[in-house]
């Protein structure tokens, strides 16, 4: 059975508590820390949030791997620098953003301070913005939310075509960067990503469903850990 890793994103922590959440999720078993960052344009509704003051913060707190999932508009190497130094292992950054020759130099700069770079796609931006840069990079990452299914109240979940994306995105990567890791990120809980998990996906960003468990978070990494594995044989994922 394949093992899909799970990365906990800190969109939807309590930074009041930063290193314990972090602490409690890296014991329960998830794989990945995803510290989710954003500028005053992309996310209306979650800006400024997890950069190189967070991802210092909680470096000494866990031995697993940390990435920072950045929406901006823009990125210079001071900033790359700085996260590095921070401790992050990968930085994440959107496709719909960074095209061209800032592109190149992002990847140029992430490879020299050692650190991993990754491409989201994100909300309804189409697969074709990474046909190039695919070859170059550490991760693809998928936003999957979406609003075909909104009740207006901000309750996001994962959009219906995002299916057929993800498995374009799998062919690619299997055919252009077999290294190259896929995530899915967006509107994911324990009781509804079956659908998904069959489309082969290598990580799974979760954040409500760890850390807005009812039952607390080592609860709601054990229910996804759960979730993924039973689907992951259900599929026949190896
Ligand atoms: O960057 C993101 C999506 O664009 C976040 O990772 C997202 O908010 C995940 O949250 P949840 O798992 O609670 O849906």
């Amino acid at each position: 059975m394949k093992h899909i890793k799970i990365a906990a994103g800190l969109a939807h922590v309590n930074y009041g508590h930063i290193a314990s959440v972090v602490e409690e999720a890296s014991n329960a078993g998830i794989d990945y820390i995803h510290s989710d960052a954003a500028d005053m344009h992309d996310l209306k509704n979650m800006q400024l949030m997890g950069g190189h003051q967070i991802i210092e913060a909680i470096r000494p707190i866990t031995d697993k791997h940390i990435e920072c999932h950045i929406y901006t508009k823009d990125m210079d190497r001071l900033f790359i620098e700085k996260i590095a130094a921070a401790g992050c292992n990968m930085l994440i950054i959107p496709a719909e953003n960074f095209l061209g020759a800032p592109l190149a130099y992002i990847i140029n700069y992430c490879r020299e301070f050692g650190m991993k770079v990754g491409l989201t796609v994100g909300c309804y931006t189409p697969l074709c913005f990474v046909d190039e840069a695919i070859y170059d990079i550490d991760r693809l990452q998928i936003v999957v939310h979406g609003v075909d299914e909104t009740d207006g109240k901000d309750n996001w979940g994962w959009r219906k075509s995002s299916l057929d994306m993800i498995r374009r995105a799998r062919k690619m990567i299997d055919e252009k960067n077999p290294k190259c890791e896929l995530a899915i990120d967006g509107g994911l809980r324990f009781d509804n990503m079956d659908p998904l998990i069959e489309c082969n996906p290598d990580i799974v960003i979760l954040s409500s469903a760890i850390f807005k468990d009812k039952e607390g978070i080592t609860a709601g990494v054990k229910k996804c850990r759960a979730a993924i594995d039973a689907a992951s044989e259900k599929f026949g994922l190896e």
